[in-house]
């Protein structure tokens, strides 16, 4: 029943021989990453506050001419603490008291860059359809109340602070855009990146909110590497992931809001395909939890009408450009994950198997260039077709 395993992995843990996990785990997660040592002032302040935290590591080869570049990023994946009836503004202090308390324990564990969930501040209400009073917890991306606080955070941590929020855009008629804000460690908003690719799937009405972003591709040049954010639904298309990696993106945080009986099945897979096609770390971020609402809707298929969106699954995991990816927090409860990475790894992977030199970009540009002409004709060899040029050569 979703909503009642922990996780995939400590199924395994329990139910697979020991003599075979190690083999078992190799097959499915690539090489084992590395248990961090996590300071033990962090475990006891993970635990009294009620959430899982869980620390690893990829390495790289050494090299000669370049120094590691280590970095550590912390995802953090929580449930709404309050009912979505709640005030709109004592939900969002809510919010933010709760990741105040986990990024004070990332910043113990030497957190460089966090990246929150999907429309952190507010519960994922956009199944409901109903504009208010959703629409109120929108806010400004560059000095809003939220980038506020984040930046507040930022400095005082001096980490880059990732805020995925529903932004209102004043400057263009105060429309309403899916957009993570990111933040440099000295407090600087360094700019934002808006959810390219808006779902139509089951009840995730979010189209009935916001367009589709305008902010192309945004890489963010930090202090601790060059990053990305491809917002949630823009995990199921690989060119998306793809543009990131072509701006030079090293680490892309994949914030989501998704449940169990849609994607549960795509979610190991998909970020993790990405890590490996583009020679770079994926994070890929659910949340956790059931979100109920007082006025019930229908998903428009002839079914009931229901007051949630099904179970968030958190999950939560961080892949690395050799395939290999850390075990995922836990399905249920509130988690921060640690992960240091060698960014290094990305240019020994990319030398290793030469995906970007063997990309043949330029055929594909050409091809999606005629393609998405309203005329197009797909190249279709039929068998009448091969008959004639057969025929044709032998007359030849
Ligand atoms: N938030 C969002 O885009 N969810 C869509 C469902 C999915 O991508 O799994």
């Amino acid at each position: 029943m979703a909503g009642t395993l922990e996780s995939v992995e400590t199924c395994l843990e329990q139910h697979i021989p020991p003599e075979d996990l190690a083999e078992v785990k190799r097959i499915l997660y690539g090489g084992e990453a590395r248990k961090l040592n996590l300071p033990a002032a962090a475990l006891s302040a993970a635990q009294e506050r009620d959430f899982e935290l869980q620390g690893y590591g990829f390495e790289a080869a050494p090299e000669q001419l370049r120094r590691p570049r280590i970095v550590r990023v912390g995802l953090v994946q929580n449930k709404i603490p309050l009912p979505t009836d709640t005030a709109v503004a004592v939900q969002v202090a809510a919010l933010h008291r709760r990741i105040e308390e986990i990024v004070e324990v990332a910043a113990i564990c030497g957190v460089n860059i966090v990246c929150f969930q999907e429309a952190w501040t507010m519960p994922f209400a956009f199944c409901t359809r109903e504009k208010l009073p959703w629409t109120e917890f929108a806010e400004s991306a560059e000095d809003g109340p939220t980038t506020k606080f984040c930046q507040e955070l930022a400095k005082k941590y001096n980490m880059v602070v990732v805020s995925p929020i529903l932004e209102r855009d004043e400057i263009h008629g105060g429309t309403l855009w899916n957009a993570a804000v990111v933040i440099s460690n000295s407090g600087a908003v360094l700019g934002k990146s808006r959810k390219n690719h808006i779902p139509r799937v089951g009840d995730f009405n979010e189209s009935t909110y916001y367009m589709e972003g305008n902010t192309g591709h945004p890489v963010f040049q930090t202090q601790f590497g060059t990053i990305a954010v491809n917002i949630c639904y823009g995990r199921h298309h690989p060119l998306n992931w793809l543009m990131f990696s072509m701006n030079g993106a090293e680490i892309i945080f994949n914030p989501s809001a998704t449940i169990g009986t849609l994607s549960e099945s795509l979610w190991p897979i998909e970020a993790r395909n990405a890590a490996i096609a583009n020679h770079c770390f994926t994070c890929p971020i659910n949340r956790v939890g059931t979100e109920y609402y007082k006025n019930a809707f229908t998903s428009g298929d002839g079914g009931k009408a229901h007051h949630d969106l099904g179970h968030f699954y958190g999950s939560s995991y961080v892949a690395a450009p050799d395939g290999s990816r850390t075990p995922g927090l836990s399905r249920t409860r509130d988690g921060l994950l640690v992960v240091e990475m060698d960014l290094n790894l990305c240019r020994q992977v990319s030398d290793k198997w030469n995906f970007k030199m063997t990309g043949r970009y330029e055929m594909y540009a050409d091809k999606l260039t005629e393609a998405v002409q309203p005329y197009f004709i797909p190249s279709i060899i039929k068998e009448w077709d091969w008959r004639s040029r057969l025929v044709g050569n032998c007359d030849g």
